[in-house]
């Protein structure tokens, strides 16, 4: 699958799983499309590619949908996430209730400053750095946010390498590289970088038609 096809099967699921906690159970190609910003033939013409077949003028069972396009996904098993760096952005996302329908699950943050630790009834603690691979291991995750500040970085991604995290969403200005360990498959590392982002809108502003 093209990396354009993953994007918009995200967004199907996504948009199913809102569909599906407003309580609908069948859904038409027509209203996946405006979701995923494609023509409904697109949509068709995906889900046929991955075998996924709807009713004749019934359209799609969203459960049924919602399973098969998960099961694609790799969804189904745990896509439970913590977050190191408890501050400003790092709280934000933690009460953050947008994850959830996506089948994302922020399970714990971390940090190093015994003022930003919370106790376990919240409904997503913050714990000492200390207890960081213990917590990793019982809670299954295999992502992380990273949200310390630049200097703390490096040594941040490094612990949670170490205490078994796969994936990573960097939102610090160092840019964190994939490692790869033998006989293992390569980390996954997410560069965040909204200047970067903004810079290039301000650009395709000035410069409208250089960009595609
Ligand atoms: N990607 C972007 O576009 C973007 C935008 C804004 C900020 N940022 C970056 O995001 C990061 C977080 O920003 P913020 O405003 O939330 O910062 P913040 O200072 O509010 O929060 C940082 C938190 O990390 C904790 N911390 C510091 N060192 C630590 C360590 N070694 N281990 C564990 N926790 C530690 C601190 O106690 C604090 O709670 C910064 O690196 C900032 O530069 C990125």
């Amino acid at each position: 699958m093209n990396s354009e096809m993953l994007i918009r099967i995200t967004r199907y699921y996504r948009a199913l799983n809102r569909l599906k906690s407003v309580g609908l159970e069948k859904v038409f190609a027509h209203n996946l499309a405006d979701a995923a910003g494609a023509s409904a033939a697109v949509v068709r013409k995906d889900f046929s590619q991955l075998g996924i077949h709807g009713q004749k003028r019934g359209g799609y069972e969203i459960p049924d949908l919602i399973a098969s396009v998960g099961a694609i996904l790799g969804k189904g098993g745990s896509q439970n996430t913590v977050i190191v760096g408890c501050g400003r952005i790092g709280k934000a996302l933690i009460h953050y209730n947008g994850f959830e329908p996506d089948g994302i699950s922020i399970v714990a943050g971390f940090d190093n400053d015994p003022l930003v630790y919370s106790d376990t009834s919240q409904p997503v603690p913050i714990y000492p750095m200390s207890k960081l691979e213990e917590t990793i291991k019982a809670l299954d995750a295999q992502v992380a946010i990273i949200t310390v500040p630049e200097a703390s970085a490096a040594d941040t991604y490094e612990k949670l390498v170490n205490a078994g995290i796969r994936g990573f969403l960097n939102f610090s200005p160092v840019t964190l590289k994939s490692q790869r360990a033998e006989g293992l498959p390569p980390l996954i590392v997410h560069n965040i970088n909204i200047a970067l982002e903004l810079e290039q809108i301000f650009y395709e502003l000035q410069f409208p038609n250089t960009v595609r």
